[in-house]
C-alpha cells in the first residue's frame, strides 16, 4: 500500500476578482489568464493543481515572479480559500477549517519561515523561539529549554539576549528556523526564505537546511524563484508558470527530461556536471565487475565522474550505494548527459543514440 501524502492538493483554481467561482466554467473551457483579465477582469491565480506533498520531503515550488508560489504557499496554511478544489492535510480540508479549527492549524500544524525573517524587534533571540510555544500555552520552563536546545542545535549559543537587529541576516534566519522548529509543528512552510542572503551565506543555509532535514525528516514545503536553490534542496520539484503546474517530479529527471521548451529553457543554464548524479545516468542493475574502470558513488556527481576518468571516453564505472553495486555508468552515457536536449544539434543527437544503444 502507498503511502498517503501529508498534503495532497486536488484540482486547485484560485481566480481573484468580483465574481471567481463564475470564472472557473469558462477557465475549463480553455479561457487563458490574458483573455479571462482582458475579457472579464479577473485573474488566474492558479490553475488546476494536483500536487502531492510527502511526509518528509523537501517539496519545493518553483516558479518566476507572478507564476503563483505565494497564493499556492498561503492556501497550504489557510489564509487564502480556494475558488474551486481542496487541500487536504493528513486528509482534512484545510479549506473547511474555520475558528478554533484554523487557529489550531497555524498554531500546531504548520510554521513558517518568512523572507523577511519576520522577527518581533523588541523581543530578544530567546524570547522569540520562545513566542510559537508560549502562545499556546507551554509552561514557560518548557519553551525555554525548548528554545534554548533549538538555538543551540542552530548554532547560536550565547546569543540568546540579543535583539534580531543585533544579528547578520544569515543568524536572523537561523533564528527563524528555530522559531519554527521549536513550534514542533507537522509541516514547516519556508517562503523565499534564503532569497534575502547574499549568495554564501545563502548556500550555507541551504547546507544547514539540508544537514537538519538529514536529522528531523520534516515536512517541508518551500518556496523559491532559484533554480540551483530547488535543485539542490527539493526531493520533489514543482515548477509554476502562469498559475499552472508545467512540470513536476524529482529534479535530476526533470533535468534529463524537462517536459516542454519552457522547462528546457529553464534548466539549459545550470552546470549539468555539478547538478547531475552517477545514479541519475547509470544504467541500473547490471553488473559486469571485470572490465570497468573501478567504482564512483551513486551520489556522485558527473565532475566527479569525469575526474575518475582521467578524460578516458571508454572508461566504464562500477555505481555503488552504501558500497554495494547498483550499476553502471559509461562516460559516454555521461557526455550525454550534460548537453542539453534541444542543444545537440540532429546529427550528433544521431550519433549518441547510437553510441549508446552499441
Ligand atoms: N489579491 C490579489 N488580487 C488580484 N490578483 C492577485 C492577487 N494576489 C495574487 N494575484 C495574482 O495572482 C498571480 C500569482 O501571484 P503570486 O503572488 O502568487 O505569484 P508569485 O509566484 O508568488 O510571485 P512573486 O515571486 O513575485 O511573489 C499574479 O498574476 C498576481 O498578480
Amino acid at each position: 500500500m502507498t503511502e498517503q501524502p501529508k498534503i495532497s492538493i486536488r484540482n486547485l483554481y484560485k481566480i481573484f476578482g468580483p465574481d471567481p467561482r463564475s470564472m472557473i466554467a469558462k477557465v475549463h473551457g480553455g479561457m487563458d489568464k490574458t483573455e479571462l483579465l482582458g475579457k472579464h477582469g479577473h485573474v488566474i491565480g492558479l490553475q488546476d493543481i494536483n500536487v502531492d506533498i510527502r511526509s518528509g520531503d523537501i517539496t519545493v515550488i518553483m516558479g518566476l515572479s507572478g507564476s503563483g508560489k505565494s497564493t499556492l504557499i498561503r492556501h497550504l496554511n489557510g489564509l487564502i480559500k480556494p475558488t474551486a478544489g481542496e487541500i487536504l492535510l493528513d486528509g482534512i480540508n484545510v479549506a473547511g477549517l474555520t475558528g478554533a479549527a484554523l487557529r489550531e492549524l497555524r498554531r500546531f500544524r504548520m510554521s513558517m519561515v518568512f523572507q523577511s525573517f519576520a522577527l518581533m524587534p523588541h523581543m530578544r533571540v530567546l524570547q522569540n523561539v520562545e513566542m510559537a510555544q508560549r502562545v499556546r500555552g507551554d509552561s514557560a520552563a518548557d519553551a525555554h529549554n525548548n528554545a534554548i536546545k533549538w538555538l543551540e542545535r542552530l548554532g547560536l549559543k550565547g546569543f540568546e539576549n540579543h535583539y534580531p537587529h543585533q544579528l547578520s541576516g544569515g543568524m536572523q534566519q537561523r533564528v527563524g528556523i528555530a522559531r519554527a522548529l521549536a513550534s514542533n509543528s507537522d509541516v514547516m512552510l519556508m517562503d523565499e526564505a534564503f532569497s534575502a542572503l547574499d549568495p554564501l551565506m545563502r548556500t550555507d543555509m541551504q547546507s544547514l537546511l539540508l544537514e537538519l532535514q538529514e536529522e528531523l525528516s520534516k515536512t517541508i514545503v518551500f518556496i523559491t524563484h532559484d533554480l540551483d536553490e530547488a535543485l539542490r534542496i527539493a526531493d520533489h520539484l514543482v515548477i509554476l508558470k502562469d498559475g499552472v503546474v508545467v512540470q513536476q517530479g524529482e529534479p535530476q529527471s526533470i533535468i534529463l527530461n524537462p517536459a516542454d521548451a519552457y522547462i528546457e529553457k529553464f534548466v539549459n543554464d545550470i552546470n549539468r556536471a555539478r547538478v547531475l548524479r552517477a545514479e541519475s545516468v547509470m544504467v541500473p542493475g547490471i553488473i559486469v565487475e571485470s572490465g570497468t574502470s573501478g567504482q564512483v558513488d551513486v551520489d556522485d556527481n558527473l565532475e566527479t565522474v569525469m575526474a575518475r576518468s582521467q578524460g578516458d571516453l571508454t572508461c566504464t564505472f562500477v555505481v555503488v550505494r552504501g558500497g554495494i553495486p547498483a550499476g553502471l555508468i559509461k562516460m559516454q552515457d555521461v557526455f550525454a548527459a550534460l548537453v542539453p536536449r534541444h542543444a545537440v544539434p540532429p546529427a550528433a543527437a544521431m550519433a549518441i543514440k547510437e553510441a549508446r544503444t552499441s
